[in-house]
C-alpha cells in the first residue's frame, strides 16, 4: 500500500528523484487531481494522437467507474507459468508501490498507481503469431490516466523518477498533460474502417471437435469443456479501436468494457462476466454459464428465459461454475452469499443464467490471489480444470491469447477488478479475430453448441460495423 503525501508537486518530485537515487531504483510519483468533466472516448481518442498503440479503456458492467489510460510509465510482465504469473506480477507490483510517492488529497478508487492488463488464457499453450506481443501476464501504469467514478473526475500523472535523473521532467509531463486535457475537450471522431469482410475458421472441425468431446463427457472421464473458435474479419482499411469502442460504448451498456493496445494490436471487448472485484474488504464474483436466444417479442423473451432456467443441461452447465466458485472462494473469503437458484442475465444479443457471488476478505488481501485461485472458472474451462485445459488445447488447435483470461485493474490502495474477457476481439491492422465458446456438457448437441457460438460473435461483429439484426 502507498502513502499519500499532500505537499506541494515540486517538492514531491525532487523528493522521488532523491529515492531513485538512494534505492537505484526508478521511482514512481503519482499525482491525483480533480478535473472538470470529461468525455471518456474523447480522452482515449485524444490519448491516440500522442500515445497510439499505449491506451487502455475500462467500463464496469454497473457503471460505476471507466478509467482510460494513455502511454506508460512502467510495465509490469511475466513470462513465468500457471499460478507463478500471477505472483510474480504482485511480487513487483507490491515492491513498486511500495516506493512509490503519492500526491492527492485522499485515496479516491482507481485514481494514482494503478496497474490495468491481462493474462493469457493458458499459459500452457505456445504463443501463436497474432498474439505475440502480449506476455502471460501483461499490465501497464499508463502515463496519463482519467478516472470516472460517479460524477467526479479525476486526472492521474505517473512520472517515473531514475536512479540516474534521466526521464522527462516534471515539467515536460506537466505541458504534456495540459495538451492533452485540451485535446480531450475535442468531441472523439474516427476513421470507419471501409468494407468487411468475415471467414469462420475450422467451423466443421469445431462440430467435429464438439462430438469428440461429448463422447468423452458420456464415458464419465469429465464433467465440462468448454469449446471455443474464432473468426477473422478483414477490411478495406485499418480497423481502429476508437472505432470499435465507440460502437461498443453505444451498443453493449450491459457490459464491462475494455480495450488494451500493445505493441500495433489491440485487444477488446464488452464481456457480460466479472471474475472478481474488491472494493475494501467487499469481494464480489458472478457464475454465468447456460445460455438462450433473445425473444423477438416480450412474450418470446420471457418464454426463452423461462425454458432455459427449466432446462437440465443449462442448469447443470451452470452449477458446475457455482460449486467450483464457492471452492475457489472459501478459504479467503467470508461470509460467502450465493443464492441457491439462478436467475436471468438478459443482454442485446443472449440470455445467460447468472448467480451473483459477495463475501468479505481482509482489505490487504490482494486481488491477483482471487483472480490465481478463480480462474480458469468452468465457465471458459471446465471440470476438472487440468483434463479440460488438455482437451481445450488438443481440440481448438488455436491459441486464445488473452480471450476468456482474466483483464482488468488494481490500485494501490487494495481495489480493483477484472472480468472474464468474453465477447472479445483481437484488432491487427486491417483484419481482426474474434472468439467465442461454448460450455459443452454430455447432452451437448454440436448443432445448437454452433449456434451458441453465432449468438456470442454478434456484439463484436456489429461493433466491428457488420450490418447485423
Ligand atoms: C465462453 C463463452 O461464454 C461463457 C459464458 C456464458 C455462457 C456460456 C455458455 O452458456 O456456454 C459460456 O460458459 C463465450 O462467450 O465465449
Ligand atoms: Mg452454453
Amino acid at each position: 500500500m502507498v502513502t499519500i503525501q499532500k505537499t506541494n508537486i515540486d517538492q514531491a518530485y525532487d523528493a522521488a528523484l532523491v529515492k531513485a537515487q538512494q534505492i537505484n531504483h526508478p521511482v514512481l510519483l503519482s499525482m491525483v487531481e480533480e478535473t472538470g468533466v470529461l468525455d471518456p472516448l474523447s480522452f482515449y481518442h485524444a490519448g491516440g494522437r500522442v500515445f497510439k498503440g499505449e491506451r487502455f479503456l475500462w467500463k464496469d458492467r454497473d457503471q460505476t467507474i471507466s478509467l482510460i489510460g494513455a502511454g506508460s510509465s512502467y510495465d509490469l510482465s511475466s513470462s513465468m507459468k500457471e499460478g507463478e504469473r500471477f505472483f510474480a506480477i504482485e511480487k513487483e507490483w507490491k515492491r513498486f508501490i511500495s516506493d512509490a510517492v503519492v500526491v492527492s488529497r485522499e485515496e479516491w478508487p482507481g485514481t494514482g498507481p494503478l496497474a490495468f492488463g491481462g493474462f493469457r488464457f493458458d499459459s500452457a499453450n505456445p504463443v501463436s503469431e497474432e498474439w505475440t506481443g502480449f506476455n502471460e501476464g501483461s499490465l501497464r501504469i499508463p502515463r496519463y490516466m482519467l478516472t470516472k467514478a460517479g460524477e467526479a473526475n479525476y486526472l492521474t500523472v505517473n512520472v517515473v523518477c531514475l536512479p540516474d535523473g534521466s526521464g522527462p521532467s516534471l515539467q515536460q509531463c506537466l505541458k504534456e498533460r495540459d495538451r492533452l486535457l485540451m485535446m480531450a475537450s475535442e468531441p472523439a471522431s474516427h476513421e470507419d474502417p471501409g468494407e468487411m469482410s468475415a471467414e469462420d475458421i475450422r467451423p466443421l472441425e469445431w462440430k467435429q471437435s464438439v462430438r469428440n468431446v461429448v463422447d468423452r463427457l458420456k464415458t464419465g472421464e469429465m464433467e465440462k469443456v468448454v469449446l471455443a473458435r474464432k473468426t477473422k474479419v478483414s477490411f478495406s482499411d485499418e480497423v481502429t479501436s476508437d472505432f470499435v469502442l465507440d460502437n461498443l460504448w453505444k451498443q453493449q451498456p450491459d457490459s464491462f468494457i475494455f480495450s488494451f493496445e500493445q505493441e500495433g494490436s489491440c485487444f477488446i471487448g464488452a464481456t457480460p462476466e466479472r471474475l472478481v472485484k474488491k472494493d475494501g474488504e467487499e469481494i464480489l464474483s458472478t457464475c454465468l454459464a447456460g445460455s438462450i436466444a433473445r425473444g423477438r417479442d416480450l412474450e418470446e423473451d420471457e418464454e426463452l428465459g423461462r425454458e432455459l432456467l427449466d432446462d437440465e443441461k443449462n442448469r447443470y452447465e451452470h452449477q458446475l461454475v457455482v460449486d467450483s466458485i464457492r471452492q475457489a472462494l472459501s478459504d479467503d473469503c467470508k461470509r460467502l452469499s450465493i443464492p441457491d437458484e439462478p436467475q436471468l442475465m438478459k443482454l442485446k444479443d443472449i440470455q445467460h443464467l447468472y448467480t451473483p457471488v459477495k463475501g468479505t476478505a481482509p482489505a490487504g488481501l490482494s486481488i491477483l490471489t482471487l483472480v490465481e485461485k478463480l480462474h480458469p472458472t468452468p465457465a471458459l474451462g471446465g471440470v476438472p480444470r487440468k483434463e479440460a485445459m488438455q482437451v481445450i488445447r488438443e481440440e481448438e488447435q488455436m491459441d486464445r491469447g488473452l480471450y476468456a483470461g482474466p483483464v482488468g485493474w488494481m490500485d494501490a490502495y487494495g481495489n480493483g477488478e477484472y472480468a472474464v474477457a468474453l465477447r472479445s476481439g483481437l484488432l491487427k491492422g486491417d483484419h481482426a479475430f474474434i472468439y467465442a465458446g461454448c460450455g459443452i456438457v454430455a447432452h451437448s448437441d454440436p448443432d445448437s453448441e454452433f449456434k451458441e457460438t453465432q449468438m456470442k460473435f454478434r456484439p463484436m461483429q456489429r461493433a466491428l460495423g457488420g450490418n447485423l439484426i
